[in-house]
């Protein structure tokens, strides 16, 4: 008999307040450093339990087939890994921007990974879930730890940092960069000098992308010189996304009511643990008890 529905899994967006590039390792992957910043808003994921072993998506993404959905992905991928015989229906409530520079595709892999790790009991760690996560995109590491955090190497070294709250408005020019395209550009700066986290301060840093995407699309340049008349914004990820920051909710309210409607947005808080993290601490507790 199939099991029923379970409750909802967030999967938070994340912004990358800097990313600088240092270099390229020996696989052409480049190496970075960059500070996650985990916020409080993002999809949501649930799951039904099935008797056979078929992994069912029960809401297809527009223009991405269900074997390369990273949910389904991440779902054969810890089957396979843990001889799970169980199968999953998976519904998805998807609100994030794809290719947004907001980790979308990555954190639905990750809340996959982390939720599917409770119900099918597959007694991973987090370590060994973030190890998993990493086949299937740099980022998905990081939305498992579910942390604040500063990250370097190719993202995979992370270290979990508190910083101060902030709000944060996240808006989107309403078109997709491609990170593998970014990454290939020729004249993508890659020489940044490291520097130490207890140094990084917002406008000492910069995201090393945002001159090439703005250059290769004037949306994202409009956007970001709208935004910047407001409040220190920059662009996350490899784009095509744009934050600006503020100390309160309030502020950020008023500047999204401005902001012209050919722009979508959403508000965020910026937090130190993410809502998987603290949605799979409850879980365990309960289970624990
Ligand atoms: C730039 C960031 O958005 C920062 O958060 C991420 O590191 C990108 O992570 P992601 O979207 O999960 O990227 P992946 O799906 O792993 O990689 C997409 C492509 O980007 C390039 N890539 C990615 C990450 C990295 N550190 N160096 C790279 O050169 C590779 O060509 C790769 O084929
Ligand atoms: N569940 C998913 N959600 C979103 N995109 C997915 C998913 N599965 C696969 N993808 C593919 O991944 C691509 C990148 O989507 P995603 O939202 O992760 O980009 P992003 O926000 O730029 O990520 P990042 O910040 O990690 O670079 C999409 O264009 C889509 O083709």
């Amino acid at each position: 008999m199939d099991n029923q529905l379970t409750d909802w899994w967030p999967s938070p967006a994340k912004l990358n307040l800097f990313l600088h590039i240092l270099g390229r390792n020996e696989r052409g992957y480049h190496l970075l450093q960059t500070l996650f910043q985990m916020l409080d808003v993002g999809d949501k994921l649930a799951f039904r339990l099935t008797n056979d072993e078929k992994i069912i998506l029960t809401n297809p993404l527009a223009g991405v087939a269900d074997e390369d959905n990273l949910i389904v992905r991440a779902a054969r991928l810890l089957q396979t890994t843990c001889k799970v015989t169980q199968g999953v229906t998976i519904t998805l409530d998807k609100h994030l921007p794809m290719g947004g520079g907001i980790g979308g595709g990555s954190s639905n892999a990750a809340t996959t990974l982390v939720a599917l790790n409770e119900l099918w009991k597959c007694k991973l760690n987090n370590t060994q879930l973030a190890e998993l996560g990493l086949s299937l995109g740099a980022d998905v590491p990081i939305f498992i730890h579910g942390e604040t955090a500063f990250a370097s190497g190719v993202g995979e070294k992370v270290f979990p940092v508190k910083i101060a709250p902030k709000w944060y408005l996240v808006a989107n020019p309403g078109i997709h960069v491609s990170t593998a395209e970014v990454f290939a550009a020729a004249e993508l700066p890659r020489n940044s000098s490291a520097i130490n986290w207890h140094d990084y301060k917002f406008e000492e840093t910069r995201n090393d992308c945002q001159t090439l995407v703005t250059n290769r699309h004037p949306e994202v340049a409009k956007l970001l010189q709208w935004l910047v008349h407001y409040a220190p914004s920059r662009m996350t990820g490899t784009g095509a996304c744009v934050f600006a920051t503020f100390a309160s909710q309030a502020q950020a309210m008023e500047v999204q009511a401005r902001l012209p409607i050919e722009w979508t947005s959403f508000i965020a808080k910026g937090v130190d643990q993410s809502p998987l993290k603290i949605k799979q601490q409850t879980v365990r507790a309960a289970s624990d008890m």
